[in-house]
């Protein structure tokens, strides 16, 4: 790149941005600035016809049924109509958008049958987004009056397959999209948003959506789903929340063939071209909003943790996976605690098997040994102490010190040879091997594999030595669980303990006795985060604030709710404002106490 040609982007991206100083401080100006947009004529060609005189800009032309060429806006047309960024990156051909939209149309009803326990999941999908798309007001209305049904619609397990199938689904854009072709653009781009003012973003770069791995631009779908959520639990203003996708590629072999894919068609970025994407990206959403929290979703772990130190001490932002999953997680073993019937201050003497060292198993491991720490007094000893609780077992089997090529996220929870050694294990032992050897009280899985808690490390998991043993079968969506509920239940009886990642249905064992299903499951806890970073402005977002919405979810729950096995509240409960007011309220006066 010439530095004449990266000079002017530069002043290009500065002229928008003096443009929206100007809007933003001088009504009159920015009257005349309107006006003067408005009587700029643009031309838009619909291929070998005459031009079209367009007076809208932005996302006004893709919300006007005449003028709206969705995907099929070349990218000189976006630049000129200030689209950029709110399509996909892919410029398809008329034709090429027809062939999407009857594949979809044809699809319809095999899909339909993928939806795990209801059939017609993606129908209802298909029917909440039109309505979205529509009138929010009302599309937020029904959402919130009938949550326990359409939360797993918009959110886990559907939204699952919606971004499966997102490049079919597709219809009218909703959030912003940041490309490894505009780099050096984004700073311009961002002033495309309609919005002046947002304070939430969720952002993901696709690479490891739920447990459904690498969906590139299609991940769009979960980084709506979770702000929806927003919407409904914590009440942010809809106007106010930004959706964003990061294209940098896909490693999905699948999608790199697919000629109706919308996502950049080469392999991923990595290393410092990645992060460079990534650092312009944060560095334009928070000039033009200097308040904004962002949200990070659904990154492959590595990009998870590396981020996550990148940003963390600079900007107002956390990881949904590493964060707020150990956070609902410390809830729900705390929860385990209390119903064998304990005080939560005896958690540190719980023996916890965790399978999956991602994002997710790691962030949990990490957050649930710093608690144990706590209680325990701080001190080194204590933190070694917590440390010996944990066992964690990867695609590889137990992770001790002497795994080569270990991750170094993994590093500093690897067991030690000798110590595994006369529990009877070594490095590599399988799952099974470690509950049967291990007995522990908790069972929790993050690995994203569905029913790798078998009938066999159910089997083991019998010999635990905990009165009320708990399965966390945290992985998402619903065919990735580690195990069901019924398979669980079946083979420990009523007095287990059981959360997945996404909904099931309680389990009924005959004479009134019920087997609880609760939903594990990082919803219950960044509302709250959101909303208590919003609400305390706080500059940044610490472990401190993530562990005060933990205690607090954890303390939401009534005695009596916990010695049934309940340690969640149900989804009924979470859009009553009292709970995400609950966490925020805590998070915001630790907040305040923090700076
Ligand atoms: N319930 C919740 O709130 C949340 C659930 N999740 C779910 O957790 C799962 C994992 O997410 P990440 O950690 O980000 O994924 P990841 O891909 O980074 O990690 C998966 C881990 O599982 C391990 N694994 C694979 N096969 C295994 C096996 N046979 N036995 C034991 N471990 C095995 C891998 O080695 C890896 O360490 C996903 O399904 C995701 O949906 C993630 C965040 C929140
Ligand atoms: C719930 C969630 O964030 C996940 O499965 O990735
Ligand atoms: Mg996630």
């Amino acid at each position: 790149m010439s530095n004449f040609s990266s000079q002017l982007r530069l002043s290009s991206s500065l002229l928008k941005h003096l443009k929206h100083q100007i809007n933003a401080t001088s009504s009159t100006t920015s009257a005349s600035a309107a006006a003067m947009m408005f009587e700029r004529r643009s031309f838009t060609t619909t291929e070998g016809s005459r031009p079209t005189i367009v007076h809208k800009r932005s996302i006004d032309i893709l919300h006007d049924p005449w003028f709206n060429k969705g995907t099929a806006f070349s990218m000189t047309e976006r630049d000129r109509l200030d689209l950029r960024g709110l399509l996909p990156p892919t410029v398809m051909s008329s034709q090429q958008q027809i062939e999407r939209f009857m594949v979809d149309l044809k699809r319809l009803e095999v899909q339909a049958r993928d939806g795990p326990s209801d059939p017609n999941a993606l129908a209802k999908w298909r029917i909440l987004n039109r309505l979205h798309d529509r009138n929010e007001t009302m599309y937020y209305k029904v959402l919130i009056e009938n949550i326990e049904e359409y939360a797993p619609i918009v959110y886990t397990p559907t939204v699952g397959l919606v971004c499966q199938n997102y490049s079919g689904l597709f219809r009218r854009p909703r959030g912003m999209y940041f490309s490894a072709e505009d780099r050096g653009e984004m700073m311009s781009m961002v002033y495309n948003w309609p919005a002046d003012q947002v304070d939430m973003i969720v952002v993901t770069d696709g690479s490891r959506i739920l447990g459904l791995g690498d969906l590139g631009v299609q991940g769009i779908g979960i980084t709506i789903g979770k702000l929806d959520l927003y919407v409904a639990a914590a009440g942010i203003n809809p106007q106010r929340v930004l959706p964003v996708m990061i294209d940098v590629g896909t490693n999905n072999e699948r999608l790199l063939k697919d000629p109706l894919y919308l996502g950049l068609q080469e392999h991923r970025l990595d290393g410092e071209e990645y992060i460079s994407v990534v650092d312009e990206f944060m560095e334009a959403v928070f000039t033009r909003w200097p308040h904004v929290i962002v949200q990070f979703e659904d990154f492959q772990s590595k990009w998870a943790f590396n981020l996550l130190q990148r940003y963390r001490n600079t900007y107002r932002m956390f990881n949904d996976d590493v964060q707020g999953t150990a956070g609902v997680a410390i809830a729900g073993l705390l929860g385990a605690v209390r119903a064998q019937g304990k005080p939560m201050i005896d958690f540190p003497k719980q023996k916890i098997v965790v399978a999956g060292a991602g994002s997710a198993g790691i962030g949990v491991v990490n957050a649930a040994r710093k608690t144990m720490a706590r209680m325990l007094g701080n001190t080194e000893s204590a933190f070694e102490s917590a440390s010996s609780q944990f066992w964690v077992v990867d695609a590889n089997g137990l992770i001790t010190e002497e795994r080569t090529n270990i991750d170094p996220q993994a590093l500093p929870f690897a067991r030690k040879a000798k110590e595994v050694g006369h529990q009877g294990l070594r490095e590599g032992a399988s799952l099974v091997e470690v509950v049967q050897q291990i007995k522990p009280d908790v069972l929790l899985g993050l690995s994203a594999v569905g029913g790798l808690f078998s009938k066999e490390v159910l089997e083991a998991l019998k010999g635990s030595t905990s009165t009320r043993p708990a399965i966390f079968a945290m992985s998402n969506p619903t065919k990735n669980a580690e195990c069901t509920p019924e398979e669980a239940f079946s083979v420990l009886g009523d007095q287990l303990i059981f959360a997945s990642g996404s909904p099931f249905n309680d389990v009924k064992f005959g004479d009134g006795v019920i087997g609880h299903c609760n939903q594990g499951n990082n919803m219950y806890l960044f509302p709250g985060i959101g909303l208590g970073t919003l609400l305390s402005g706080s500059r940044i977002i610490s472990d401190g604030m993530l562990q005060a919405a933990a205690e607090c979810l954890a303390a939401y729950m009534k005695d009596d709710e916990v010695l049934k096995g309940i340690i969640y509240p149900s989804i009924s409960r979470y859009i009553r404002l009292d709970l995400t007011e609950s966490v925020a309220t805590f998070y915001l006066v630790f907040g305040l106490i923090y700076y």
